[in-house]
């Protein structure tokens, strides 16, 4: 028997950054928007812990233990005082280093996936416990929907959304280490003053009413001048985007990949052909939210 988990990607429509904490880590205000890419997830009992990966990006999926499915499948089974024996297989959809959260969905997934093939009984608030122990985004992919994470991220407040916003989605041909994003961020606000990252509350009404153009006025992201110092292409990237017709473009969390606002599925589409015969990027990608979190889809 296998057992098959759904999960989406995200976009972070605010991502507010604090200055670095004694630990290294950064204290965020981050608006976290699941969207319709979604990695799958399937477990099944093995021998041994193995995992294997398709998919356009697969090649730059580690296949050991430092993969975050793994990780989160030894997790799990420590708790549980059992061995991982399971064959883990991902069939990727999401960009990998894209800042998407591709690594975090899978970790998130494979979580779901052997707390149910394990029969392990992992309440709610073990699994969102370990999904933190595994990173800063991991519990989001769990959950969907928006929600606001402070904390590192982890810390996670559900948040209304009265529609469906369409976007699209630009990836790079190549990938950005989030690590070296936020030492760039570091970098550039030497010496500087940096406040407290808080949520937005436009941003938020926008969210809760579905409107686009309040959410367009209202997108943030703290890291895109960090992102574009590291790869400066991202540019003309965002400026074809923007001249498509998007009412708002931006880097997605610690990038590459560059996400654009559209009114509505047509006008999404139009961008979409825009950037795809722009040149500026590997490839373009439609897809709305709020989608749901991780979900089963069989067993
Ligand atoms: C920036 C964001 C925005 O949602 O995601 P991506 O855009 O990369 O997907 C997240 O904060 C990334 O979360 P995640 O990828 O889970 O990061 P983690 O594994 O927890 O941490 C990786 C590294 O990122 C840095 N980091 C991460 C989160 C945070 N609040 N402060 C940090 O400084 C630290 O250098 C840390 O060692
Ligand atoms: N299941 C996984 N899928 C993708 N990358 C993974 C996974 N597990 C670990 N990684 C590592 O995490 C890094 C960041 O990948 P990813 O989560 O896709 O990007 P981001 O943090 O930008 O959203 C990758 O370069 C890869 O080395």
């Amino acid at each position: 028997m296998s057992v098959t988990v759904r999960v989406p990607a995200k976009v972070n429509v605010q991502l507010a950054v604090g200055a670095a904490r004694p630990d290294g880590f950064h204290d965020l205000a981050n608006v976290f928007l699941a969207v319709g890419l979604y990695d799958e997830v399937t477990v099944t009992p093995a021998d041994e812990l193995r995992i294997t990966c398709e998919g356009s990006d697969a090649e730059q999926v580690p296949l050991d233990r430092t993969n975050l499915a793994a990780r989160a499948a030894v997790a799990l089974a420590a708790r549980r005082g059992i061995e991982p024996a399971v064959h883990i297989h991902i069939a990727k959809d999401i960009p990998v280093a894209g800042g998407m959260a591709g690594g975090s969905a899978d970790g998130a997934g494979a979580l779901l996936a052997c707390n149910t093939l394990w029969q392990a009984g992992a309440s709610r608030a073990e699994l969102l416990a370990i999904c933190a122990e595994l990173g800063s985004d991991v519990p989001f992919s769990l959950v969907g929907g928006a929600a606001l994470g402070t904390g590192r991220g982890e810390q996670l407040r559900t948040l209304e959304v009265g529609g469906t916003f369409h976007w699209v989605f630009a990836m790079a041909d190549r990938g950005l280490s989030t690590p070296a994003v936020f030492r760039e961020f570091d970098r550039l606000g030497e010496g500087l003053d940096i406040p407290e990252p808080i949520a937005s509350e436009k941003l938020l009404g926008a969210l809760a009413k579905g409107d686009p153009d309040a959410l367009a006025a209202a997108v943030s992201n703290d890291l895109q001048p960090a992102a574009l110092s590291l790869f400066p292409e991202l540019a003309d990237t965002l400026a074809a985007g923007r001249t498509a017709g998007a009412l708002a473009a931006l880097v997605s969390g610690s990038g590459p990949t560059t996400a654009f606002l559209a009114r509505d599925p047509e006008s999404a589409a139009k961008v979409a052909e825009t950037l795809r015969s722009s040149g500026t990027c590997r490839t373009v990608r439609t897809a709305s939210g709020p989608a749901p979190g991780a979900t089963v889809l069989n067993g």
